[in-house]
C-alpha cells in the first residue's frame, strides 16, 4: 500500500506541474503560450525544411477562428483586433524565423519583444472587457431606476395636482414609497402654509373617488414625522375582501412587545399593546366578532406573561373552545402529558363572573401592597409584568352591553368591571370588552373612553349603531362602506392611528393546535395574587363550578344522542355514572380507552379535587389532571406534606416556614395565608389559641 502511494507521488513529481489546458489564457500565459509555440514551430520547421507559406496560412486561420468566436460572445472590436493581430504577428515571426534561422540573437530578441507586446495588449483588452461589462450592468440598473422614478414622479405629480384641486392645498412630495406587497403606496407630503394632516384627511373620500380607486381602497392621511408633514397611504388593491388565515406559527409572545390582531391593507401586521390599555371590540352579529375574540385569545394564550380570564354570560361560548378540548382530554401533547386549557378561568354564569371580578379587584389591591418593594427597587410605578408576575387579561364578551344595562344585577357586575378598569392599570389587570354596536351608551362611559384606547370596529357592512366618529375621535374620512366584508373593519391604537384592517381568520383546529402548543407556556398566578384571589381562584376548575360546561356541550357525533334524540342533542354521556350505566357498546369502548390513557399517562382526575366537589365528581368527564399542581405550587405541596407529617399533634406556621425556607424561600406570612385558605376549605383545622395555636391536617383531626 505504501509502495503504491510512493509510486503515485513519484509519477506526479516527474510529470511536472499539472496544466489545465481547458482553462482560458490570461495575459501572461497567453503571451507565453504564443511565443513558445511560435519558437517550437520555427525551430522544427527550419530543421525539417517546412514550406513557410504553411505557417502564414495557419496564422491567418487562427486569426479568423478567434475573431468569429469573439464575435459570438460579443467581445469588443479592440479585443478582436488584439487577438487577430497576435495570431498574425506570431505567424509572421515564425515564417521569417524559419527562413532566416530561429536561433539567432535577432530572432530570439524580436520573439521576446513580441511576447511582451502580446501580453500587454491582452491585459489591456481584458481590462477593457471587464469595464465594458460593468458599464452594461450599471446602464441596465439605471434604466430600471429611471423607469421606477418615472412612475414615482408621475404618481407624485398626479397627487400634487389632485390635492391642489380638491383640497385647495399646495403640497410638496418628499418621497413616494411603493409597498412591497404591491397593494399600494405611501406619499410623504409637506403641505405648504402650516396646514396639518387632518385637513387632507377630511377630503379622503373625495380624493379616493377622484383617483378612481377600486371599492374598498382608500387614500388615508395621517401625521408624518413632524406636525408639518403628512403621510398619505393609498391602497390600490382591495385586500380586505380576501380571507387572511391566522399564521400557523404559534411562537411565544409578550404583552410588553405587542400582540398581533390582524393586518393592515398594506399587509403590515397590526399589534395591540395592552400593558396599560384596555381594548374595546365592536361588531354587530355576523361581522366576525366571535372570530376576532378567538384571535385575541390566541394572542393571550401564546403570551408567556398573560393569564386570560374570560366572562361570557352568553353560555361561555367565547371561552369554551379554549377549555373543553383540554378538559375533555380530547387533545394531548406530543409527550403524552395532559393539556392545560388555553384560558386560565372561564365564567359562563353570573355568580362565577362575580367571583372572578371580585378576585381581580383583590389581586390588584394586594399587588399594590405586596409589591411596594419591587416597585421601588425597579424605580417604577408600573408593576413589572413577567412570566413570574403575569398580567391578567379579563376578556368580557358583550361587556359593553353589561356596562350599559339597566338590569339591577348586571349593574352590580358593571360596577365591578369599572372598578377593575379604574384601579388595576398599574398592577397589570386589564380588560378587553366587546360590544355589539358603537353606540353612545357604550362610548358615553368616561372610563371606557379614557382607558380603552385600543379599539376595533368590525363593520361587516353594518351601518346601524356604527358611529366611527365616536369610536375613533379625531380620525376623519373613515366610512363603514369601505369595509363591507366579514372580519374587516377599522383598528386604532395609541401607536397606530385608526385605519382599515382585516382580522385574521382562525379556525377551530387552530384553536386546538394553539391550546396544545402553548400548554406549558402559560404562567402561574404569582403567590401574592393567588393568595389574594383565594379559593374562588384555586377552586375555579372544581367539578361543581364547571358542571355547566358539560351541560352545554353539544356533539353531533355522540352515538347515543344520535340514536335517542337525534343529531345535535345534549351530550350527557359525561354525566353518566362511572360504570357507564346503560351506555352503548361504543360508550363502553370509549370509557375503556379513556381509562387506558389515564393509567398510562396519569391523566386521571385529581383525587384532591374529588374530595371537595359537591357536584358530579371527577367521573363527570372533565380531565383536571393538567391543572393538578396549579392549585398547589411545589412550595404549597411541601407545606401540605409537612402538615400531614406533623400528625395529630399538628404544627405551626413558623415551623412550616422554617422547613421550607431553604428549598423555596417561603416566608411565614405566605404559610399563614395558605393555612387560612386550607382552613376555609376544610383541609386543616386549628386547635388551641394564641401562641399555642396548632394546625392539624383534617385526616388526623377526624381520626382517620
Ligand atoms: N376574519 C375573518 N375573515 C374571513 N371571514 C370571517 C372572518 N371572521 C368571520 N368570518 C366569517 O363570518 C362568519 C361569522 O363570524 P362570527 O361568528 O365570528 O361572527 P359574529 O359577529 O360573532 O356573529 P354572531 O354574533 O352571529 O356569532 C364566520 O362563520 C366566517 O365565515
Amino acid at each position: 500500500m505504501s509502495t503504491t502511494t510512493a509510486t503515485a507521488k513519484k509519477q506526479q513529481v516527474s510529470s511536472g506541474p499539472v496544466l489545465d489546458w481547458a482553462a482560458g489564457h490570461g495575459p501572461v500565459t497567453g503571451a507565453l503560450s504564443a511565443t513558445t509555440g511560435a519558437f517550437a514551430l520555427a525551430t522544427t520547421g527550419a530543421a525539417t525544411a517546412m514550406p513557410p507559406g504553411w505557417v502564414l496560412a495557419a496564422g491567418a486561420a487562427g486569426a479568423i477562428g478567434h475573431t468569429v468566436a469573439g464575435l459570438r460572445i460579443r467581445n469588443a472590436g479592440r479585443t478582436l483586433a488584439t487577438r487577430a493581430a497576435s495570431w498574425l504577428v506570431g505567424a509572421g515571426w515564425t515564417t521569417w524565423a524559419m527562413t532566416t534561422g530561429p536561433l539567432t540573437w535577432a530572432a530570439l530578441g524580436s520573439l521576446a519583444t513580441i511576447g511582451i507586446g502580446i501580453g500587454a495588449a491582452a491585459r489591456s483588452s481584458a481590462l477593457y472587457e471587464e469595464a465594458r461589462e460593468e458599464e452594461a450592468i450599471a446602464a441596465e440598473l439605471r434604466q430600471v431606476a429611471a423607469e421606477l422614478s418615472a412612475e414615482r414622479r408621475a404618481i407624485a405629480e398626479a397627487w400634487v395636482e389632485r390635492i391642489q384641486r380638491i383640497c385647495s392645498i399646495t403640497v410638496r412630495v418628499l418621497a413616494v414609497e411603493m409597498w412591497p406587497t404591491g397593494t399600494g403606496y405611501s406619499l410623504d407630503l409637506e403641505p405648504q402654509g402650516g396646514i396639518t394632516h387632518d385637513r387632507i384627511a377630511g377630503h379622503s373620500v373625495a380624493l379616493s373617488a377622484d383617483a378612481k380607486l377600486p371599492h374598498g381602497c382608500t387614500a388615508t392621511a395621517s401625521p408624518g414625522i413632524h406636525q408639518g408633514r403628512t403621510i398619505l397611504d393609498v391602497t390600490t388593491v382591495n385586500v380586505l375582501k380576501e380571507d387572511c388565515p391566522y399564521p400557523s406559527e404559534y411562537g411565544p409572545l409578550s404583552v410588553l412587545t405587542g400582540l398581533p390582531w390582524g393586518v393592515r391593507t398594506n399587509g403590515e401586521v397590526v399589534c395591540a399593546y395592552l400593558r396599560e390599555q384596555c381594548a374595546l371590540v365592536v361588531g354587530p352579529t355576523g361581522s366576525g366578532k366571535t372570530n376576532m375574540v378567538h384571535t385575541i385569545l390566541a394572542g393571550f394564550a401564546r403570551a408567556e406573561d398573560v393569564l386570560t380570564w374570560v366572562i361570557d354570560l352568553n353560555a361561555g361560548s367565547a371561552g369554551l373552545p379554549w377549555v373543553l378540548p383540554a378538559l375533555n382530554g380530547e387533545i394531548v401533547r406530543e409527550d403524552g402529558k395532559a393539556v392545560r386549557p388555553g384560558v386560565d378561568w372561564l365564567a359562563g354564569t353570573y355568580d362565577e363572573a362575580v367571583l372572578m371580578l371580585d378576585a381581580a379587584v383583590k389581586v390588584a389591591k394586594q399587588r399594590k401592597m405586596a409589591y411596594q418593594d419591587l416597585l421601588s427597587k425597579a424605580n417604577t410605578d408600573l408593576l413589572p409584568i413577567s412570566p413570574q408576575i403575569p398580567q391578567i387579561e379579563l376578556v368580557i364578551d358583550e361587556g359593553a352591553e353589561i356596562l350599559a344595562s339597566s338590569d339591577r344585577e348586571l349593574r352590580k357586575l358593571a360596577e365591578k368591571i369599572l372598578e377593575v378598569i379604574r384601579i388595576a392599570r398599574a398592577m397589570g389587570v386589564r380588560t378587553v370588552l366587546t360590544a355589539l354596536g358603537a353606540t353612545g351608551s357604550v362610548l358615553g362611559n368616561l372610563m371606557i373612553r379614557r382607558e380603552a384606547k385600543v379599539r376595533v370596529a368590525l363593520t361587516g357592512g353594518e351601518t346601524e349603531g356604527m358611529d366611527l366618529g365616536k369610536m375613533f375621535p379625531g380620525r376623519r374620512g373613515l366610512r363603514v362602506e369601505q369595509a363591507p366584508y366579514k372580519g374587516a373593519g377599522f383598528m386604532g391604537t395609541p401607536e397606530s392611528p385608526a385605519a382599515l384592517f382585516k382580522a385574521w381568520r382562525i379556525l377551530p383546529n387552530q384553536i386546538r393546535e394553539i391550546t396544545v402548543a402553548t400548554s406549558d407556556r402559560h404562567p402561574r398566578l404569582d403567590d401574592v395574587s393567588a393568595r389574594a384571589a383565594g379559593p374562588a381562584y384555586t377552586r375555579r376548575w372544581d367539578a361543581d363550578r364547571t358542571a355547566w360546561m358539560l351541560d352545554l356541550t353539544l356533539t353531533d357525533n355522540d352515538p347515543t344522542a344520535d340514536s335517542t334524540a337525534g343529531a345535535g342533542g345534549l351530550n350527557l354521556s359525561a354525566l353518566r355514572g362511572p360504570d357507564g350505566g346503560q351506555g352503548s357498546p361504543e360508550d363502553e369502548m370509549l370509557r375503556r380507552f379513556r381509562a387506558e390513557i389515564d393509567a398510562q399517562f396519569g391523566t386521571a382526575p385529581d383525587p384532591q379535587t374529588a374530595d371537595h366537589g359537591d357536584g358530579p365528581g371527577p367521573s363527570a368527564g372533565l380531565n383536571l389532571s393538567a391543572l393538578r399542581g396549579e392549585q398547589d405550587s411545589p412550595a404549597q405541596q411541601a407545606a401540605l406534606a409537612a402538615l400531614l407529617a406533623a400528625g395529630p399533634a399538628g404544627t405551626g406556621a413558623s415551623a412550616i416556614a422554617r422547613a421550607l425556607a431553604d428549598a423555596y424561600g417561603t416566608t411565614r406570612q405566605t404559610v399563614v395565608g395558605w393555612l387560612r385558605t386550607w382552613m376555609q376549605d376544610g383541609i386543616c383545622v386549628r386547635v388551641g389559641e394564641g401562641t399555642k395555636a396548632r394546625y392539624v391536617h383534617r385526616s388526623h383531626a377526624s381520626g382517620d
